[in-house]
């Protein structure tokens, strides 16, 4: 644990060990600025390096994150240890105490602007539960499962900042028993409780990023929360997979945390079996120690072990890539629902219900199978770091609203 002229509590989500970034306004003010909370409040990090010599200050004035996302590894350590210097420092506070923000009082923004979007499906519980629940007949894991990360393209435009309401989204649907589809309202609106990694630097058409390249491309972790209307996607799915059912909402928690300060919470991935082709094998540990909570109306409904995942990003990564496909700054990819053996670690509602057959329940006698208006989710995380610390990630919430 770093010493601080700052008053942290011990057990602050964010302490000198994190420093993650964000997005955020405050006082009214429209002007976006590049903020890392510590503590209680946001380090105003966009005015702190104004002040200095830093030779990337430029890359902070722009009000989202992907210059400096571009900027690359390098410049990610100097930024990292020059607000790790400037919190540390006593002869740094006069200068920077008017740039601490009480962090109740910002709104935080989309944090970069998204390239593309891609999300997997890489949770072996997740996989085979959704199996059973939208294809009966078949038990098992498709049988590509355990030689590829198998994923789709999502909407960029459509990934939205934590605390954007979700308006229900209209479709068709057709339930399993009904002769012809119907237009409506989704009836069956879910959440998605994922991890999402973001690309800082790009890679050039026609090339490959291997495993091993992983952190000098990635700059860091969100949460995500990939909102999917169950009725529209199991009428519209098959065969080219996921479209309007999950294309009308992304959300995003709003601090994006560096890889650098999650070198504590970095495990094995589960043992894989059959052994994968050598592009996605792995030298190195990129198992995430992360314990997810959701809750609903603020009642835990699930906390899933982002450990169990089958599949790591930096394999995620070499897959994307592996036809040569480029990377862009700004490109989100989410790790798929993270779900884990128990039943209380499902990280979707599908899952909780059992396909909507077995509601689940909450305080006050309150009974749940998919969401209805009204209903705020909010998905949260820690993970942990040096000297029993936790590296907080914040959350990603957001509240239904009727369609
Ligand atoms: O098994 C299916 O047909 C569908 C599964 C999902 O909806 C999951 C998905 O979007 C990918 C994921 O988040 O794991
Ligand atoms: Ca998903
Ligand atoms: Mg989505």
């Amino acid at each position: 644990m770093n010493v601080t002229w700052l008053d942290l509590a011990d057990d602050t989500p964010f302490g000198l060990d994190n420093l993650p970034y964000g997005v955020f306004s405050a006082g009214g003010a429209p002007e976006r600025r590049i903020g890392v909370p510590v503590g209680d409040h946001v380090l105003d990090l966009t005015a702190a390096a104004a002040g200095t010599a830093a030779a990337f200050a430029p890359l902070l004035t722009g009000g989202v994150l992907n210059p400096l996302l571009a900027a690359g590894p390098a410049t990610w350590r100097d930024v990292r240890a020059s607000v790790t210097e400037w919190l540390t420092e006593r002869r740094y506070a006069d200068q920077l105490r008017p740039h601490l923000v009480p962090l109740a009082e910002v709104t935080t923004h989309l944090a970069f602007d998204v390239a593309d979007y891609v999300d997997f499906y890489s949770s072996e519980h997740h996989a085979l539960n959704a199996g059973k629940i939208f294809r009966p007949d078949a038990t098992e894991l498709p049988p590509n499962w355990k030689h590829l990360p198998i994923g789709y393209h999502g909407r960029a435009g459509t990934v939205v900042a934590s605390g954007t309401p979700v308006v229900r989204p209209h479709g068709q649907r057709k339930p399993r028993a009904a002769d012809a589809p119907s237009f409506g309202p989704s009836q069956r609106l879910d959440i998605e409780a994922e991890v999402g990694f973001v690309v800082g630097v790009p890679s050039a058409p026609g090339t490959r990023v291997s495993t091993a390249d992983f952190a000098d491309h990635v700059f860091g972790v969100c949460l995500v929360n990939d909102w999917s209307a169950r009725d529209i996607q199991a009428w519209e799915y098959q065969p080219l997979g996921p479209f309007l059912g999950k294309s009308f909402a992304t959300s995003v928690s709003p601090w994006i945390v560096p890889l650098a300060a999650l070198e504590h919470a970095r495990v094995d991935g589960p043992t894989q079996d059959p052994e994968p082709f050598e592009y996605l094998r792995t030298g190195e540990k990129w198992g995430l120690e992360l314990a997810m909570e959701v809750r609903l109306n603020g009642h835990l409904v699930s906390s899933p072990p982002f450990a169990t995942q089958y599949w790591t990003a930096p394999q995620q990564l070499a897959h994307m890539t592996i036809n040569g496909a480029s990377l862009r700054t700004g490109d989100l990819f989410a790790s798929g629902t993270v779900t884990g053996p128990e039943r209380d670690q499902r990280g979707s509602f599908l899952e909780l219900s059992w396909g909507g057959r077995e509601p689940f329940e909450l305080p006050g006698g309150v009974t749940r199978t998919f969401l209805e208006d009204g209903d705020e989710v909010v998905i949260s995380a820690t993970a942990p770091g040096p000297g029993g610390t936790r590296i907080g990630f914040g959350d990603v919430r957001g509240t239904v609203v009727a369609g």
